[in-house]
């Protein structure tokens, strides 16, 4: 039997900065396969990976922690059968990256509940992006960012070099006591480089169906730290809504249009991306915006696909699943309306 193939969990809230580590990595590294989990129905990230010679696959649609936690072992399979058959080059590692929703644990559940995959695949470490814009913030509101840390292996912390000291220190510290043995670094000024996805961690936690952490009796509880179930369903109240729309408008209405759905959504938006249409422009817009942080909007050279349609994807925290979905249908009425009177 070959060697086990590792697989990197690379993991963080929304908006967090995971993408743009991995494409500053993968400007280094050939040999890996990259799995990206995505929550809304169209995926964004996969054309904003830097590297055309890494085997992507994308899981759209749900987190992999749960709503398509089966999808995994799927995907893990085929990329086997493909690397054994030469289909795509023979990657020494597989990296994960979850969507910004994920429970990294229930992420890799099926590596070590699945016989098959747990004989050629294992977990080699859980890296968690940290955003220290959102700060301590973010451990207030989001749960799932709790699960993220005390998951991680690693904590990286990104944006860090908009962040003034005391606020990143006061970060840090309230992330040691809740993950003491993962190491931190600021990516600003201390990034551990893609060697990282070489480095084997011991795996602190079993998965039992229930999560429970499994406390070394040498090292003191953690405080804070939470087991709880997980549902099999889609546990969060994290929802998604994706809109693509065969027009474009100029730069400047879609700015006011942006800005009208933050209106509109107000405190439960959570993160909004996509690819525009932009009257005078040959690439699209790309739209990178993070609740709470100032919209980034920035011009591409080519689409990636033949497509061309704008696409948009919203995700807000909200208790009544409909909301995402009838927000984004009152703004593409909105710009139904800037089309007719633009035109
Ligand atoms: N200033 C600064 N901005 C960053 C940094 N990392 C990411 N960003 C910005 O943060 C936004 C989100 O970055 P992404 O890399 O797409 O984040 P992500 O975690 O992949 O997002 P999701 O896939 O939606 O969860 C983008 O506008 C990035 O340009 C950083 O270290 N410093």
């Amino acid at each position: 039997m070959e060697p086990r193939i590792p697989v990197v969990v690379l993991t963080g809230f929304l908006g967090s900065g995971k993408t743009t580590l991995l494409n500053r990595w993968l400007r280094e590294r050939k040999n890996v396969a990259l799995i990206i989990n995505e929550l809304g129905d169209i995926g964004i990230d996969q054309y904003l990976t830097g590297r055309r010679d890494v085997p992507v696959s994308l899981l759209a649609g749900g987190c992999l922690c749960c709503v398509i936690q089966g999808s995994l072992s799927t995907t893990l399979r085929n990329l086997l059968m493909a690397r054994k058959s030469g289909d795509i080059p023979a990657f020494e590692t597989v990296v994960i990256e979850t969507t910004g929703a994920a429970d990294p644990f229930g992420v890799i559940s099926p590596l070590e509940q699945d016989l098959w995959l747990k004989k050629r695949f294992f977990c080699q470490s859980v890296l968690t992006v940290v955003d220290t814009l959102a700060g301590t913030d973010a451990l207030d509101r989001h749960p799932e960012v709790l699960e993220q840390i005390h998951a991680a292996d690693v904590l990286l912390l990104s944006k860090a070099e908009q962040v003034d000291e005391a606020s990143l220190q006061g970060l840090q510290s309230q992330l040691r006591e809740l993950n003491a043995t993962a190491r931190q670094y600021r990516l600003d000024n201390d990034d551990p480089g893609s060697q990282l996805l070489d480095n084997v961690f011991e795996r602190r936690c079993r998965v039992t169906g229930l999560f429970s952490l499994v406390v070394d009796p040498a090292t003191p509880a953690v405080s804070g730290l939470v087991s709880r179930p997980v549902q099999s369903q889609g546990r969060h109240n994290l929802f998604s809504a994706s809109l693509r729309w065969p027009y474009g408008l100029s730069w400047a209405l879609w700015q006011a249009a942006l800005q009208q759905l933050q209106e509109q959504c107000g405190e439960a938006l959570v993160r909004v991306k996509g690819l525009l249409q932009v009257s005078g422009l040959d690439g699209p817009l790309l739209v990178q915006w993070v609740a709470g942080q100032a919209p980034e909007m920035t011009p591409l050279n080519d689409w990636p696909d033949q497509d061309g349609d704008s696409r948009l994807v919203l995700i807000v925290r909200h208790n009544q699943a409909d909301f995402a979905g009838e927000q984004l249908a009152h703004w593409q009425a909105l710009l139904d309306q800037l089309l007719t009177t633009s035109a």
